[in-house]
């Protein structure tokens, strides 16, 4: 157990793939609001994401998630049901209509029948909860993907690349609503101009190392999947300085688990 009820505690963690550190050895901690996470296409984001989300594992160092320190199995069981996660693509889902979509992963979350609707009603689906997932625009596709993976009031969010493909005006109508789905908002796009000024925080993955962009920040650059990092950081590595707090204790604690 990790005695540290900030929603992402990373202790010297670091994340491999393919042969390479896609993040390297690093201190960080995300405390909550909506956060986001830029980079290059091939950097490692989904996989970032999805090592937040417990579906993959660390290769260095210690990962806390709300609370639970993340050695086993075991460990990702029992803090999934405080995770929502959605994939930058979901397919699967595309046969179901809204409603079946979110009442679906209501029974597989183990909720009440009743969130479903209630939270279709939230995200102002009721509209076209009988409509195919497929059948949607870009942006009420995501907010279907946003009622499934929420439907279980979850502490942390982890949404990879949700505004992509959506308009100007989409996007800013859906950047107004993450802030409000849960304590805990982490969200991928390809570049910091997606992410800058409607997020709390706005991290930057390149090259192996995760910096806090800040005005003075340099835009990174493409970076090819085969590209081996650099010996030293080229920003300013967030070792150990994600620590600044986004909103006054935002978290919500469930089932006792930060102790
Ligand atoms: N299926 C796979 N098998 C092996 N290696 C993979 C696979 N998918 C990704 N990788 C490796 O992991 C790296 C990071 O991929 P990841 O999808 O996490 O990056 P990303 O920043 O999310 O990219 P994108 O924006 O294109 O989704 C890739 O550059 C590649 O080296």
């Amino acid at each position: 157990m990790i005695a540290d009820c900030s929603a992402i505690v990373a202790r010297g963690m670091g994340v491999r793939r393919a042969g390479r550190w896609l993040l390297r050895p690093a201190d960080f901690d995300v405390t909550g609001g909506v956060i986001g996470m830029a980079g290059p296409p091939g950097t490692g984001k989904s996989t970032l994401l999805a090592t937040f989300a417990t579906l993959r594992r660390h290769h260095a160092g210690t990962l806390g998630i709300l609370g639970h320190e993340i050695r086993s199995a075991r460990d990702a069981r029992a803090i999934r049901s405080r995770i929502g996660y959605l994939p930058a693509d979901f397919w699967w889902t595309q046969g179901f209509t809204v409603a079946e979509f979110v009442a679906y992963s209501a029974y597989y979350r183990r909720v009440p029948a009743s969130a479903g609707p209630a939270m279709l009603r939230r995200l102002e689906l009721a509209d076209v909860a009988e409509v195919e997932v497929a059948l949607l625009p870009p942006e009420a596709r995501l907010r279907a993907g946003l009622a499934a993976v929420c439907v279980h009031e979850p502490d942390l969010v982890l949404l990879d690349e949700p505004l992509t493909g959506l308009t100007g005006g989409e996007a800013d109508a859906l950047t107004a609503l993450l802030g409000t789905v849960a304590p805990t908002v982490v969200v991928t796009a390809r570049r910091v101009e997606e992410l800058a000024g409607w997020c709390d925080r706005v991290l930057v993955l390149s090259r192996g190392r995760l910096t806090e962009h800040t005005a003075a920040s340099p835009v990174p650059a493409e970076e090819g999947p085969a590209r081996p990092a650099p010996a030293e950081p080229a920003g300013r590595a967030v070792q150990p300085v994600l620590e600044r707090p986004i909103r006054p204790a935002p978290l919500i604690v469930g089932s006792g688990a930060c102790v």
